[in-house]
């Protein structure tokens, strides 16, 4: 189907079009397990009635220790790409990619943070405004994961509390050898920080990558929505519904 909003740009590609959630990694490392927008939010895009007419944005920051991946990640994300080479990043760095969901165009504003102790204090500055903080992790690696905690909470510390949806990724699978069980254990961590968690490959193509980024997306569309629509914010976001239905 032919988007009307194509006036605004040339139209996004086939798999930057989302409709419907896609489904969750696993029912036990993730805490939404709906598949369809909040009608709320359905019926305010079927309107059209989404606030101005333009370009809408959210921003996702990534945060996390030096070397664990965290451009690899959104370079696999955005440009389906991966780099063998370290370089590391200095200060921040973004990428813009754009989406239409349920008929609305949508971009995303994806903040690479640099993970090295002397650049926190620039990477820090970028953190306000977020929809979205995805906290990094490597997964031969149990102390990044330790260290994801005290990240969320700085990147938590510059933004309204509820406002923020919040991803765990952890990097490097290829790494661990088969059948052996994974050195950090995220599922612990991302119930006490209310995170979703993937694993991902980022060496290879990978399917969670880009459900993750999917995902990414549609919640920090809908979240923004709400947001904009005639209720209160939810005091701790989840998929229960708005505050308004209880
Ligand atoms: N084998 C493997 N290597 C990875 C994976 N993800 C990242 N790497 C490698 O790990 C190294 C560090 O990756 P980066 O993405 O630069 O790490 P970063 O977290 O952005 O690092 P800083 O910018 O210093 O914060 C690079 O050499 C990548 O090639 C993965 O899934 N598998």
């Amino acid at each position: 189907m032919k988007s009307s909003w194509t006036h605004l740009g040339p139209p996004v590609s086939q798999d930057r079009t989302i409709t419907s959630f896609p489904k969750w990694y696993t029912p036990d490392a993730c805490l939404q397990l709906k598949e369809h927008f909040h009608s709320k939010v359905s019926t305010a895009c079927q309107h059209r009635n989404t606030g101005t007419v333009g370009l809408k944005l959210s921003k996702v920051v990534v945060v996390g220790d030096l070397y664990v991946g965290k451009t690899s990640l959104i370079h696999r994300l955005c440009k389906n790409v991966f780099d063998r080479d370290y370089k590391a990043t200095i200060g921040v760095d973004f990428e813009i990619e754009r989406f239409e969901i349920a008929g609305i165009p949508y971009s995303l504003q994806i903040w690479d943070t640099a993970g090295q102790e002397k650049f926190k204090c620039i990477a820090s500055a970028y953190y306000r405004g977020a929809q979205v903080i995805i906290t990094v992790f490597d997964l031969t690696d149990v102390q990044t994961l330790e260290h994801t905690r005290q990240w969320l909470e700085d990147a938590l510390r510059e933004n309204e509390a509820g406002s923020c949806f919040l991803f765990l990724v952890g990097t490097k699978k290829d790494l661990l050898v088969s059948r052996v069980k994974l050195k950090a254990q995220p599922q612990g961590t991302c119930q006490k920080v209310l995170a979703r968690v993937c694993s991902s490959l980022l060496r290879s193509s990978d399917q969670h990558c880009h459900a993750a980024l999917c995902w990414t997306s549609k919640k920090a569309m809908e979240l923004k929505r709400a947001l904009k629509l005639p209720c209160s914010l939810p005091k701790r976001w989840d998929d229960s519904g708005f505050p308004g239905d209880h």
